[in-house]
């Protein structure tokens, strides 16, 4: 590794000397919360990203944490997904479904991707619905703090402009703060419509890594982690301050201008 910081304002900060090296700790951390949760509460709550965080996660599904992690406990949410089918190239369920869900054993009655055959209002709506009833089940914990849902585990990737999940920059939905799932039709982003969770949910969650590679995120990390940041304008990635846990997981090239 690089090189590690520990600040309570911006989270543990890990920086790998390669792409390589940081999916193989991501691997080890995502494998060691697992256990912890399974044992705790007999179930994992994760919530994936769409994007280059796929490829990341690749290390899971090799030895040793194939055989070890109790695949059967977990359940997979996304923060944010494209209102297509789910075999369009655009689905974020395909992406993580072709990298990471085809090879491990999760039953498929765990994994909630979205409803792909209404509008994105809808899809939103009927999102929300879903987590609340896995809330009222207990599946999912809810914040004492916030009173939104608090998942295990949220792994987000990051926009090379400082998005999250898809609150993108400038954007109104970053302020939302009541829905759990909202929807967007207008994403700078193709395609423009989405769904996403509201920050409120994201910043409920017990753990967040953000995990970021890559030379063309450089200018981003600067100005989310450097010293010479003023807090005016903040960016969406910015503003991921869970109740929980926070740990970065950078390569050398993203941190290449810390
Ligand atoms: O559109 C999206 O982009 C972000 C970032 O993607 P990346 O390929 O630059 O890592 C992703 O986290 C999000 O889930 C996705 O819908």
């Amino acid at each position: 590794m690089a090189g590690v910081s520990d600040e309570k304002t911006q989270g543990k900060v890990q920086v790998f000397d390669s792409e390589e090296d940081l999916a193989l700790a991501l691997a080890k951390y995502v494998a060691h919360l697992s256990n912890q949760f399974v044992r705790e509460r007999g179930a994992f709550t994760v919530v994936l990203s769409g994007g280059s965080l796929i490829k990341s996660l690749r290390k899971l599904v090799d030895a040793p944490h194939i055989d070890s992690v109790d695949w059967a406990r977990w359940h997979i949410f996304w923060v944010d997904e494209r209102v297509v089918p789910k075999d369009h190239p655009d689905s974020n369920y395909l992406l993580a479904h072709n990298g990471f869900l085809s090879k491990v054993p999760i039953p498929s009655g765990n994994v909630y991707a979205i409803n792909d055959a209404l509008s994105a209002e809808g899809a939103a709506d009927d999102y929300e619905t879903c987590l609340k009833h896995l809330v009222h089940n207990k599946i999912i914990e809810l914040s004492g703090t916030t009173g939104f849902p608090k998942f295990d585990l949220m792994l987000l990737g990051m926009g090379p402009d400082g998005h999250v999940a898809s609150l993108f920059p400038g954007h109104p939905l970053v302020q939302e703060s009541k829905k759990w799932v909202a929807y967007i039709k207008d994403s700078p982003k193709p395609p423009p419509e989405r769904i996403t969770f509201s920050f409120p949910v994201i910043n409920s969650s017990a753990h967040v890594a953000l995990v970021v590679a890559g030379a063309g995120k450089a200018d981003v990390i600067r100005k989310a982690l450097g010293s010479d940041d003023q807090k005016s304008d903040l960016l969406p990635v910015q503003m991921v301050s869970p109740e929980g846990n926070l740990a970065w997981f950078l390569d050398k090239d993203a941190a290449s201008k810390l």
